[in-house]
């Protein structure tokens, strides 16, 4: 189902656009100047064949979850099928040790970490909605590009990884929380605000979906004067510069 507007090789339909989602315009602005970037870079390099420009809007999500479902299907339905990909792009918090801050994670999942109930006579205390029968908290990424986007980072000499990304309507703010849910997702690389929400909206169309997460501040404690928004605006440009030729080449 997800697969009609990518093609075999796993490359973008070229009539086709790129939606991004971001939560706040610092976000946004950074998505922009990495995809102006790597337009220039692409433009530069010698040798192979020129690459159509990639066709992307990026697009405010505002923040959390239902804001920005509530905003990915209205983008999505205003295009009228325009789109045959949808990413949600920002900084995020990391689990440590997987997800260091500067790092990047590329989400395997998109994971609506706390939808559920709590139940106190279970190990973990909660029962998500795929275990109460309620539908499914994860969604998945469109693993072939999720890789090669990546790859295409650790090539470039950042330190990425890919990995489950939590989506939670409350930002982890205690130890006691961080471990909670690193039980409850293992492997758990990130946390955010957004992705599921952006992705339960591209899903109902049938359409493939990405996150990205430039890691600004560990999951646990909330130390806010202490985030390096900074480093992970940074390596957010650089990841959306290398958009075009992990979704083109
Ligand atoms: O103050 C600024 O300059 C600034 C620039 C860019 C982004 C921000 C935000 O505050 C973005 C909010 C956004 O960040 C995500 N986020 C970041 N860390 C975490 C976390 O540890 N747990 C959950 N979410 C996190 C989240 O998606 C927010 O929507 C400020």
């Amino acid at each position: 189902m997800t697969t009609d507007r990518i093609d075999k090789h796993n490359t973008l339909g070229s009539d086709k656009r790129v939606l991004i989602m971001t939560a706040v315009e610092a976000e946004r602005d950074t998505v922009l100047r990495g995809l102006e970037l790597g337009r220039v870079q692409a433009g530069g390099a010698s040798g192979g064949r020129p690459r159509e420009p990639l066709a992307v809007d990026v697009r405010l999500a505002g923040v959390g979850p239902v804001l920005a479902a509530a905003s990915t299907a209205a983008e999505l339905a205003a295009a009228g099928g325009a789109y045959g990909l949808v990413i949600s792009a920002g900084i995020g918090g990391g689990f440590a040790p997987v997800a260091p801050v500067g790092s990047l994670v590329v989400a395997s999942e998109l994971i609506a970490a706390d939808l559920g109930a709590e139940t106190p006579d279970t190990p973990n205390g909660f029962s998500g909605v795929d275990e109460l029968g309620f539908g499914s908290a994860r969604i998945p990424a469109a693993a072939r590009l999720a890789g090669r986007w990546t790859a295409a980072l650790q090539a470039a000499g950042l330190p990425a990884c890919c990995g489950p990304v939590l989506t939670l309507a409350t930002a982890t703010g205690t130890a006691a929380t961080a471990a909670r849910l690193a039980a409850r997702v293992p492997g758990a690389a990130a946390e955010a605000m957004e992705g599921y929400g952006v992705a339960a909206a591209a899903h109902r169309l049938g359409l493939p979906v990405l996150e990205i997460r430039a890691i600004s501040n560990i999951v646990g404690p909330r130390e806010r004067e202490k985030w390096k928004i900074g480093e992970a605006l940074q390596a957010l440009t650089t990841a959306c510069s290398l958009l075009p030729e992990v979704l083109q080449s």
